[in-house]
């Protein structure tokens, strides 16, 4: 977007204005099984500001993969509405929907989800080639030299480490310069030293890079290398806490009855 086309748009959409990457207002969603209705999100309303990392904690059941794949837009809520980068996507029909999630937003998954049988180069670039965009060369550069996997790209994934087949699938998720990374327990496969190396490079890429990233984890030590933890209760945002230490998280977690 050019700066004057961003202009307008900002005009137009004061959540853009306002440096929103995602935006939930009222979302509710519920299921209907074998047994009646399961409310899984009960009204859930929360602003992602563009350039920060948002945790999203919370009991087994409490709603947090529900709100996510709802926040990303691979599932619709029962009623409110989601913005992504100042989009309402609940007015999106497929297939504009799928086209929009595969162009203006990254996933970064616990199991890494890369295709075997392309190198590390091709698994990155390859979202960029469905949308029929050329890899800006200088961004990926930037991307593949921050992570470290510059020695690695002509590799295929079971030539390397878990770790380092995350910080393949980070790229990945970044290379379309998304308007914000969703990340699902993104350390839940990796050690403990792999998973603060994935943890500290997705703090330097909201905070060196201006990235928006939003991880679901189970871990209160991962959510509070974030700069704010979302708690999830009962289908609901219970609190937001700000630069949470780990133990204040384990806390509360244990509070809301265990994790
Ligand atoms: N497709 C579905 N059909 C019926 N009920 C569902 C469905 N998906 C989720 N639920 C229910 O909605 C509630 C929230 O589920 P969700 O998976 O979002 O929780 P969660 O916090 O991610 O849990 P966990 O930490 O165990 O993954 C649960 O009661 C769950 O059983």
């Amino acid at each position: 977007m050019t700066g004057v086309a961003a202009a307008r748009h900002q005009e137009r959409d004061p959540l853009a204005a306002a440096g929103v990457a995602v935006a939930l207002v009222g979302v509710h969603r519920s299921y209907t099984d074998g047994q009646g209705r399961v409310t899984a999100l009960d009204g859930v309303s929360l602003r992602v500001p563009r350039g920060s990392f948002l945790a999203v904690m919370g009991p087994s059941g409490s709603g947090k993969s529900t709100m996510l794949n709802c926040a990303c837009g691979l599932d619709r809520p029962t009623s409110g509405t989601v913005e992504i980068g100042g989009t309402d996507i609940g007015a999106l029909k497929e297939p504009a929907l799928t086209r929009f999630r595969r162009e203006r937003v990254g996933f970064v998954f616990q199991s890494y989800n890369l295709l075997p049988t392309l190198t590390a180069e091709d698994n990155i670039t390859l979202p960029l080639r469905l949308a029929g965009r050329r890899p800006d060369a200088a961004w990926l550069r930037e991307l593949v030299d921050r992570v470290g996997i510059g020695d690695r790209l002509g590799h295929h994934p079971s030539e390397l480490s878990g770790g380092q087949q995350q910080r393949v699938a980070i790229v990945r998720a970044l290379a379309m310069t998304p308007d914000v990374v969703f990340a699902d327990e993104p350390t839940g496969a990796l050690d403990a030293e792999g998973a603060d190396r994935i943890l500290g490079l997705l703090r330097e890429v909201v905070d060196d890079l201006g990235q928006t990233v939003v991880m679901v984890t189970h871990d209160p030590r991962a959510a509070a290398r974030a700069h704010a933890t979302a708690v999830m209760a009962a289908g609901r945002i219970a609190d937001v806490h700000q630069a949470p230490r780990p133990a204040e998280l384990a806390e509360r977690l244990a509070f809301l009855g265990g994790n």
